[in-house]
């Protein structure tokens, strides 16, 4: 996942030296230069580690109902985020981080070494502030999602002037992205358009939940405002996979180098576990458009952090192959982020991707080659993870 390597590159034999953070060297085992610690992967496979561009980890309750419901035919609809909301008020500060922290803990221990997260269960000023002050301190990326859904008794319009006003400048210290629901039952076309505009003059960079449960203007808006990715994404006419591919004209996906442009974050745990058509990746990656994958970890839609399961997924089901799937949940993921490039550049590494100067982020599967996480789907591989250059989990 070297981009001077050729995005897809496989190493066999190989080594890769850390020095603090950083990776500091990469080739052949046999040459690798003398280390203070080693350890010897025993030819097992080493990958990027995760990241996971899309989840909703800020949150306090428990749908399991809901999620019995829709398996015995009810669908999904936004309004359940209303439940999750009730209880995360009701949380105090130490409780939620107390939840947060175990959630970061299990996307670590799978692997995860670059953790996105969003506010969108507190839905009024103080709360929303509260969520992105508590993500700030556990997370590598926090998105404000004010804009996730008008709460019962908000005039949506007067709602949607908190979310643009006092709520973004409140969460504004704590968050770098901000995103909006834009679907029926959530935010319509013009106030997502007001959201956006409103974050971005904040300068916050952008992104957009789109095209989940039916056609509509999100893929559109998303591609208007440059956002970095939109997601989801389920639904897609001809024109929005073209809106798309367009954003990537001067982008050479082979060196990594050029504009990048907004990133189709597929979210796989998330179309199973409400029933929706599979987000065409395929289609996508076949137009030109590069492609996350991401968990969407949240109590609604998708309570999973498993990215292994998510790249399973793809390749089974999606029709990625094992290397499309392995690219877009780490390198992918990075590019909907922005934190894709970067060598050393003012203390600021790439994630992602395995090269010299970039973050040392890595996972040993229990397995010669990653095909294993296809192969063997569901079974328990990630043997051991590097954040920084850190070891978080043993084998
Ligand atoms: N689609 C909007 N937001 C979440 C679901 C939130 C919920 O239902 O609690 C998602 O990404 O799927
Ligand atoms: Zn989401």
């Amino acid at each position: 996942m070297d981009p001077a390597r050729g995005s897809d590159a496989v190493l066999a034999d190989a080594a890769v030296v850390f020095d603090g953070e950083r990776i500091a060297w990469i080739g052949p085992a046999a040459e690798a230069p003398a280390a203070d610690e080693m350890h010897d992967a025993g030819g097992r496979a080493m990958l990027p580690g995760w990241v996971d561009s899309h989840t909703h980890l800020v949150f306090a309750g428990d749908r399991s109902a809901e999620f019995e419901a829709r398996m015995a035919g009810e669908p999904y609809a936004a309004g359940g985020i209303a439940v999750t909301t009730e209880a995360t008020r009701a949380a105090g500060d130490y409780d939620l981080t107390r939840m947060l922290l175990a959630r970061q803990a299990e996307a670590a221990a799978g692997g995860t070494t670059w953790l996105e997260t969003k506010t969108g269960y507190g839905l009024d000023v103080e709360q929303e502030a509260r969520s992105a002050r508590i993500a700030s301190t556990v997370v590598d990326d926090v998105t404000f999602l004010g804009a996730h859904l008008v709460p019962a008794g908000s005039d949506p319009e007067e709602y949607t002037d908190l979310v643009c006003g006092p709520m973004l400048a409140a969460v504004r210290p704590y968050v770098q992205w901000a995103d909006v629901f834009c679907e029926r039952g959530a935010f319509t076309e013009e106030q997502s358009r007001r959201v956006l505009t409103a974050c971005r003059d904040a300068g916050l960079g952008l992104r957009v939940h789109g095209n989940q449960l039916g056609p509509g203007a999100g893929v559109r808006l998303a591609v208007e405002f440059g956002a970095a990715s939109v997601d989801h994404v389920n639904y897609l006419a001809d024109s929005d996979v073209e809106a798309l591919a367009g954003t990537w004209r001067d982008w050479d996906a082979q060196t990594g180098s050029g504009q990048p442009g907004t990133v189709a974050t597929c979210l796989p745990a998330c179309d199973l576990s409400t029933r929706q058509p599979l987000a065409p990746a395929r289609r996508l990656l076949d137009a030109g458009v590069e492609v996350a994958l991401a968990s969407n970890c949240n109590p609604g839609t998708s309570y999973t952090s498993s990215m292994n399961f998510c790249v399973a997924t793809a390749v089974l089901q999606m029709e990625l192959s094992v290397a499309e799937a392995l690219r877009a949940a780490t390198y992918g993921g990075a590019l909907a982020l922005r934190r894709h490039a970067g060598v050393d550049e003012d203390g600021k590494r790439a994630v992602g991707s395995i090269a010299v100067g970039h973050r040392a982020d890595v996972q040993l599967l229990n397995a010669p080659s990653a095909a294993h996480l296809a192969y063997r789907p569901g079974m328990p591989l990630t043997a051991a993870v590097w954040r920084a250059g850190d070891r978080i989990r043993k084998t």
